[in-house]
């Protein structure tokens, strides 16, 4: 049996990694191919401790709680998904589109650690989580790049300026900074592509960066 491809899609809070994947999914679906979405995390019953972690249970801000700790809940949460849910389309040749994966962890995780901690994160989230844990590895990941203060535009749309809907992660905009900065430092370290979500300070219009993933796609599988 032939295995699917898996591709990722990360960004910050508010970098429209939703929109985006939904619209790469339409388009992959006109070609005939299957193709699935998933999503992390997933808010079932595997996703408990990311509750409690997000909504403050563990301490008001990210910090309160060490990368590693956090890092496991996510990662548990992945497992549960894989094995009960789309391990057997992926091994089918399905292609699965992930709205975050592992790579979240590089981001918002690593995010709290010195950048020398923070390649040793990388180096053990690799080794956990694709060869202990032996999670799929993607295919590619699009990080879509927009800085946190545009990021946070996005957000306040989604959240009608309503600060409490906000989780741990959302309401700390120097820690988002941080995650920004993470991100970039991972984008080159693990050979994510970048997708320029932003210009001169604007945020580009959603079809223009769909081109863009298109285009990006196009490159790695031939099926667009
Ligand atoms: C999937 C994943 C998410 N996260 C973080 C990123 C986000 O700040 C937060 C919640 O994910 P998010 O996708 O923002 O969920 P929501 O649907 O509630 O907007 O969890 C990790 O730290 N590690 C992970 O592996």
């Amino acid at each position: 049996m032939g295995k699917g491809k898996l591709i990722v899609i990360d960004g910050l809070d508010g970098s429209g990694k939703q929109t985006q994947t939904k619209l790469l999914l339409e388009a992959l679906s006109h070609t005939g191919q299957p193709v699935r979405q998933i999503s992390f995390p997933t808010y079932g019953k595997s996703s408990a401790l990311i509750e409690l972690y997000l909504s403050g249970a563990f301490g008001g801000r990210a910090g309160d709680v060490n990368p590693y700790a956090a890092s496991t809940f996510f990662t548990v949460d992945r497992v549960a998904s894989y094995l009960g849910d789309w391990r057997a389309d992926y091994e089918a040749g399905t292609l699965i589109v992930a709205d975050r994966y592992t790579t979240s962890n590089a981001i918002h995780q690593a995010a709290k650690l010195s950048t020398e901690q923070k390649r040793a994160f990388f180096a053990w989230l690799d080794d956990f989580e694709y060869e202990k844990v032996k999670l799929p590895r993607p295919d590619a990941v699009f990080f879509l790049d927009l800085p946190p203060a545009l990021g946070q535009e996005l957000m306040a749309r989604r959240y009608s300026g309503d600060e409490r809907k906000k989780d741990v992660h959302e309401r700390d905009l120097a820690y988002l900074e941080q995650c920004y900065e993470t991100a970039q430092l991972a984008a080159r370290e693990l050979g994510w592509q970048r997708i320029e979500c932003s210009g001169k300070g604007e945020i580009k219009s959603v079809q223009e960066i769909h081109l863009e993933l298109v285009r990006r796609v196009k490159e790695i599988c031939d099926i667009l």
